[in-house]
């Protein structure tokens, strides 16, 4: 099937490239060890960038349910791994969700989907809070919407500036999170 065909095509192309990439880094491509890890390199990456491949938009509208709730939704504690723009390595931590529905509510699985899905991009950690909020508030029209996402970055840890401890908060939001009590409403039950 061509679908399959060029799947593999690609992935024989990225095994090709890492391997290139292994040795300038000073291995011996062809022990045995490192056989098969171009391609094993390749299939992880693609799936650790598979969030360009699919429409976070299309998975919250496949479950949008008509309701009349009007309180906070709030799904917390959601685990990400992403990958930094800058060093592509990896960045991960939790993300806490709320909304506060205008006639429809979303599938609660949604939440987590989409963000996994802006997540598997190279990002900075600014980028996928805004787009997590950008992409609630154009599907659901709710009255607000809030996303707080907490991360590590290995790019710190590992390498560069070396600090171990350090996380990263953002957050982002609109309409009824522009007031202060309703931001503090969502990060008391965070908490
Ligand atoms: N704002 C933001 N910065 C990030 C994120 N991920 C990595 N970075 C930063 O991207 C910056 C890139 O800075 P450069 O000076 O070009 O790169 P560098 O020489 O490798 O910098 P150091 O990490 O300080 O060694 C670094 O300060 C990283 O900490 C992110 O999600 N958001
Ligand atoms: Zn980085």
């Amino acid at each position: 099937m061509p679908s399959t065909d060029s799947k593999d095509q690609k992935t024989s192309i990225l095994a090709e490239n890492y391997k290139g990439i292994i040795s300038l880094l000073g291995e011996d491509v062809s022990r045995e060890g490192l056989l098969d890890t171009p391609e094993r390199v390749a299939k992880a990456m693609q799936f650790l960038t598979s969030g360009y491949t699919e429409d976070p938009q299309e998975v919250l509208r496949k479950a949008l349910f008509k309701e009349d709730y009007k309180q906070m939704v709030i799904v917390k504690d959601i685990d990400f791994y992403s990958l930094c723009e800058h060093h592509m390595l990896p960045f991960w931590g939790k993300a806490h969700v709320a909304y506060i529905p205008n006639g429809y509510i979303t599938g609660l699985s949604k939440i987590p989907r989409i963000v996994d899905i802006f997540s598997r991009r190279l990002q900075v950690q600014e980028r996928l809070t805004t787009q997590i909020k950008d992409c609630l508030q154009e599907t659901l029209n709710p009255l607000g919407v809030m996303v707080v996402i907490e991360a590590q970055h290995m790019c710190m840890q590992m390498r560069g500036v070396q600090k171990q401890n350090s996380t990263t908060t953002t957050s982002d939001f609109t309409g009824a999170f522009n007031q202060a009590k309703t931001r503090e409403e969502f990060i008391n039950l965070i908490k």
